[in-house]
């Protein structure tokens, strides 16, 4: 069996380049006891793999649903399908981690989906889904008639979040780069309100959206626009820290805090940062409550699918260059 895999050739530095990777073939050996072979169905494609490090030389990280084609372990049957930490490749000879350690994202068997989509374990049934669940709940603990803003409103988590703020009794912003975005999370999702950061005054318009100011702020962005979010927050508000990716691709670093100390001491803000890690613990209880809200039609999803694995790179540059609505993910 040959698996064709994405191999990182070089850091990025600054937006990514078709020179940091290369397409490479390896000709997996047989599969010995305890080991299954997968075959990729669904690539994730995340906004971590940006930043999180990697070695040049190894196959580019990342999330995939995989079928297993072949099985020498008592736990994974041919035929089964499973989300796996196996990155950017088309085949993978893997054993069951049955106890997932601390430092990587869960594998597991995918059970109980009835006809909802494969792709799902990767998104909102999955790690984004949990960031989106726990990271809101557990860190902004919203109370019904809140204000909640979330940047990055038309994204995975963003989308998620929003929502769960509505089931909770919030009034919602969402931030988002078009107006086909922000039309797309009002009319159908819910959010009470957008704003497009790329042509309207933000400050000016959250004054106008939230006269009474904001309550929680969930920031999937960073950068200059969640500095003139945290301006507008109230007494207690709470902030939770997802993620950053404004500053995602800029090349000298990101080790500077923002200048708003006098607001956190002012309105007693709380800001609290994470890793969707922290919740492997409870990571089946998030997917069953999401799963239960898409079930119950409260909880709405949409997916950006590349078909083809190689285009799985584009994929990447396009999710990091905003294309993306929902989801991205690349179909193999
Ligand atoms: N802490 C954790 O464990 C996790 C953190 N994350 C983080 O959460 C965030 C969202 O992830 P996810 O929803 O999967 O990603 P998506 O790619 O689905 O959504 C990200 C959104 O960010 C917006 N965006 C991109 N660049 C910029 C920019 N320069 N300025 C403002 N907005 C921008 C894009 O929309 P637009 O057109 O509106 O700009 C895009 O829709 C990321 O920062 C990610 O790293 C994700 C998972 C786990
Ligand atoms: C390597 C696992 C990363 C898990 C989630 C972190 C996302 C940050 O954007």
């Amino acid at each position: 069996m040959k698996a064709k895999k994405f191999v990182l050739k070089q850091q990025f530095v600054g937006f990514p380049k078709y020179s940091d990777v290369e397409i490479m073939e390896e000709e997996l050996p047989p599969v010995t006891d305890g080991e299954f072979l997968a075959e990729a169905v669904f690539i994730s494609i995340d906004p971590f793999i940006r930043i999180h490090p990697q070695e040049v030389g190894n196959v580019v990280m990342g999330q995939q649903v995989a079928r297993i084609l072949e099985s020498k372990s008592e736990h994974y049957a041919v035929g089964n399908y499973i989300v796996g930490f196996f990155g950017w490749r088309t085949h993978t000879i893997s054993t069951p981690q049955l106890i997932t350690p601390d430092h990587r994202l869960p594998e597991y068997l995918i059970k109980d989906m009835d006809d909802l989509p494969l792709s799902l374990p990767l998104g909102i049934l999955g790690m984004p889904g949990n960031t989106a669940y726990f990271g809101f709940l557990d860190i902004c603990k919203p109370k019904e008639g809140e204000t909640v803003v979330v940047s990055g409103a038309a994204g995975t988590v963003g989308s998620h979040v929003g929502q769960i703020a509505k089931i909770k009794g919030c009034k919602v912003i969402g931030i988002v780069g078009s107006e086909s975005k922000g039309k797309w999370i009002t009319e159908e999702l819910g959010f009470n309100y957008y704003i497009n950061y790329k042509n309207q005054n933000l400050k000016e318009e959250l004054i106008k959206c939230a006269p009474e100011g904001i309550d929680c702020y969930f920031d999937n962005i960073g950068g200059d626009l969640s500095s003139t979010i945290i301006s507008t927050m109230k007494r207690f508000g709470r902030i939770s820290v997802c993620g950053f990716i404004s500053q995602y691709n800029l090349e000298s670093g990101f080790d500077k805090a923002p200048a708003l100390q006098g607001y956190f001491v002012s309105n007693c803000l709380q800001m609290q940062g994470y890793s969707a890690l922290l919740f492997v613990p409870r990571w089946h209880e998030g997917i069953a409550q999401n799963l239960k809200w898409i079930k119950e039609k409260k909880l709405k999803y949409r997916e950006t699918i590349i078909e083809g694995f190689e285009n799985t790179f584009q994929a990447f540059l396009d999710l990091l260059s905003g294309k993306n609505i929902g989801k991205t993910i690349v179909k193999v």
